[in-house]
């Protein structure tokens, strides 16, 4: 008798949650004979909300905070953890969906933008605590190994996805800074023993107060901090869209405002302010009246012009026209809609946006929805620079081609809130003028920075077993691999000049023999890798947690299409598994279109990967010969499924999500038919697979018939459940095959 072990298959928002609906049923059905159980656990977007409020709500809404569960279960050897992309809210979205709760009966309260009270304070706290990338950075306790399976890269190479032609006179750029940013000030130190540290702000006049008490370090993890001017920003932007504006091409802005909470959105700010300065010079006054806060994206300010009289809203637009007629063409998210690349902070995040761009010949949509070269402003000059290499390399060269080029899987440190992807509790837009002081507990000043009123300082963390996880991780994948391995370390940056340090001390406990490890500044490693994959070489990329997540969905994007088909695991560092689906998102616009026709374009391959690893991983770990067994026959059925073009179409009536999930499991149930290391399984699946073969064209037809009309699933954010199985569902001959599983 196998002992029953469980998988943790989380539920999550929009596209991603819809799919469970169909795939969820499958998988039970399908692992319940190798004795593993599959729960599933609640972390969408309304989930958490409900969750930091419960001791507040009447005891029939109450939920539990199953984020924090899991965060404790990652610590655990036995964590096995499947965690599908969920939302990480920008303000706008948060609000969206506490009004929809609030609309179905929760007792919470609003969002306090600006909370007076104590108890306004608590609340807007705990809603922070819901805010931005607030998922991931809990789960992940572990680094990062994300790649192509070759199933996935070989069926992109012989079906290529399209991609938009470069030419030698694109004016399309990346605009970045050149002082004052935070990659120019920064300083770092590694701490040569665990202590307790303090952040301390001593003002012009000599008043000290603390920014943070107690921060407890461990013996070797380095910190360093920074601050990004306000001043010097402000004179980039104007500079920017100036220029823009001189050539003729779009302005866009690219940030990270869901995983950088606080900087970015303060940045955004600052962008909306400088192309609208007109509006702001002359209506400024009103809009502090309404409210307006533009961190939130100018479509905060569209929307609060709602509360105008009719004549004052009406001269407001007539001079936003203004400032569209004078200034730069602004990139557009829905030129239809007039929505701009300035509208939402979580319209345009850079990992996803950047690669989107260079896919589309470095063009971008203007307000006649036609493409037109872009100019792309990425404030700091951390890692911009990896971008202006490569659109330097496709001017260049012209663009990649998918059926020859290399594949560039990444290895990133992640592990703890690594770097600045863990910097929002120690990030601050600063009051006054003055200095920050870094200042250990003897009262040494580990760093400081002159300070202005409004600057950004931050300071990042990252702890020594990470680094040293991480560094042999890189060194088990170049070994598994074969590959060339390449750590993205610029020696001139504070922060990696430490690092580098710690790479050169912790190579040597590994067996590197015969293996091609270097170490090369983002700049020249961009070069070094787009020059091997033009020529249909595989490198490895060893980054940085930011740049985990702008080459995990840059290289993806242009050599698969999306991120959505990696496989991307997080090898937990006290054993356990979390096994992410791709790196993409939630793709907003997915389910708008479910709900309007009845078809889920959502492709699910990165659930399928995902899933078989899971399983391999529970068979390794808890000796489940037959776990190893259903991991085999699903990735079998899903290089099947690739080979005979089973995925998701675009269009209503055609095969969607669901239908994929149907041929999944129709080849699935084959593969564990054919297979003859387990008799009970192939005895259990044999028969399945045969009705669901003879009733192919029956299900495909039940699947397909349904879709061309609206559907009502009752919410966005909190979906009704009966509702969206029901419409997931739709097929009632697969259902029944399925409920005859053993
Ligand atoms: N790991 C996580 O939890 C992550 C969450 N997010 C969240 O996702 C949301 C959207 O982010 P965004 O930056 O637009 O990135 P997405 O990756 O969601 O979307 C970019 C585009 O990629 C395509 N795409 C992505 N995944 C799939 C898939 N499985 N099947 C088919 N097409 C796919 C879609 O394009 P099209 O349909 O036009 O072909 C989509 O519009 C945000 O709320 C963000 O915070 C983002 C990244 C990671
Ligand atoms: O957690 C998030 O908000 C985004 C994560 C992401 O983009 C990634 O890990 O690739
Ligand atoms: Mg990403």
């Amino acid at each position: 008798m196998t002992k029953i072990s469980t998988i943790f298959y989380t539920k999550t928002d929009e596209a991603p949650a819809l799919a469970t609906h169909s795939f969820l049923p499958i998988v039970q059905a399908f692992t319940n004979s190798a004795g593993v159980k599959v729960e599933t656990r609640d972390i969408s977007l309304a989930a958490r909300i409900l969750g930091v409020f419960s001791d507040m709500l009447p005891e029939d809404q109450r939920v539990n905070d199953t984020l924090a569960e899991l965060g404790e279960l990652v610590k655990k050897p036995e964590a096995n953890i499947i965690k599908l992309p969920n939302i990480s809210a920008s303000v706008p979205q948060l609000k969206a969906a506490i009004s929809e709760l609030q609309a179905k009966g929760y007792a919470l309260p609003y969002y306090p933008d600006e909370p007076k009270t104590a108890e306004e304070k608590d609340i807007k706290s705990r809603y922070d605590k819901v805010k931005g990338s607030a998922v991931n950075p809990v789960l992940r306790e572990g680094n990062s190994d994300r790649r192509a399976p070759k199933a996935v890269k070989n069926y992109a190479k012989k079906n290529p996805h399209s991609m938009g032609a470069w030419s030698k006179d694109s004016k399309s750029h990346v605009a970045t800074m050149t002082h004052g940013d935070f990659a120019h000030n920064e300083k770092s130190v590694v701490m040569d023993a665990a202590d307790s540290i303090n952040i301390q702000f001593v003002s012009e006049n000599g008043n000290t107060s603390y920014l943070k008490e107690n921060l407890e370090l461990l013996e070797g993890e380095i910190i360093d901090a920074t601050v990004m001017s306000k001043k010097a920003l402000i004179s980039f932007l104007q500079e920017q869209v100036a220029d823009a504006k001189k050539q003729g091409v779009l302005f866009s802005l690219h940030m990270k405002a869901t995983m950088m909470k606080v900087s970015d959105p303060i940045i955004f700010g600052h962008a909306v302010r400088v192309f609208f300065a007109d509006l702001f010079e002359k209506h400024g006054d009103t809009f502090e009246k309404i409210g307006v806060d533009v961190n939130n994206g100018f479509g905060n300010l569209v929307a609060q012009l709602q509360e105008l009289p009719e004549a004052k809203r009406k001269e407001i637009e007539a001079d936003i026209q203004e400032v569209f007629a004078n200034g730069p063409d602004l990139a557009m998210v829905n030129s239809d809609k007039g929505i701009t690349n300035l509208h939402v902070p979580s319209d345009v995040i850079i990992d996803a946006s950047m690669p989107a761009m260079i896919r589309t010949s470095g063009q971008m949509w203007n307000a006649e929805g036609k493409h037109q070269d872009t100019k792309a402003v990425i404030p700091d000059s951390s890692y911009a620079g990896m971008y202006t290499a490569t659109i330097d390399f496709c001017k260049e060269h012209g663009a990649f081609d998918p059926t020859t080029m290399g594949t560039v899987p990444n290895v990133g440190l992640m592990a703890q809130k690594a770097e600045e992807y863990g910097s929002h509790d120690k990030t601050f837009e600063i009051a006054e003028n003055g200095t920050v002081k870094v200042i250990d507990s003897k009262g040494n000043t580990l760093m400081e920075h002159k300070v202005e009123a409004g600057d950004i300082w931050r300071m990042c963390q990252v702890k020594d077993a990470p680094i040293q996880d991480w560094v042999k991780l890189a060194v088990t994948r170049a070994r598994a691999s074969q590959t060339p391995a390449v750590f993205w370390l610029d020696e001139n940056r504070a922060h990696d000049a430490q690092l580098i340090k710690k790479v050169n001390a912790y190579l040597p406990n590994h067996d590197t023999s015969g293996l091609d490890i270097r170490i090369l500044d983002p700049i020249s490693a961009t070069k070094f890798t787009l020059e091997r994959i033009k020529d249909g070489k595989d490198t490895i990329s060893v980054s940085g947690n930011v740049l985990r997540d702008y080459l995990t969905d840059l290289f993806p994007i242009l050599e698969l299409g999306t991120s959505a088909k990696m496989l991307s695991i997080v090898p937990l560092m006290n054993g356990g598994g979390l096994f992410e689906t791709g790196a993409g998102g939630s793709a907003p616009k997915h389910v708008q279109q479910f709900v309007e026709e009845n078809h889920l374009r959502w492709d699910s391959l990165g659930e399928f990967l995902a899933l078989a690893v899971s399983l391999e991983h529970l068979g390794e770990s808890t000796d489940n010969a037959r776990a190893l067994v259903l991991s085999e026959a699903l990735d079998e059925a899903t290089e099947k499924l690739l080979e005979n073009k089973k995925g998701p179409s675009r269009k209503a009536g055609e095969l969607d999500n669901r239908g994929s999930h149907f041929y999944l499991a129709m080849y699935w149930a084959e593969a564990l038919a054919n297979q003859s290391k387990d008799a009970q399984l192939k005895e259990t699946f044999t028969p399945i697979a045969k009705s669901l073969l003879e009733n192919e064209a029956k299900i495909v037809n039940e699947l397909n018939e349904v879709q061309g009309k609206p559907v009502n699933i009752d919410g966005y954010y909190e979906p009704n459940d009966g509702l969206t199985s029901n419409a997931m569902r739709p097929s009632e001959t697969f259902n029944s095959i399925l409920n005859t599983i053993k």
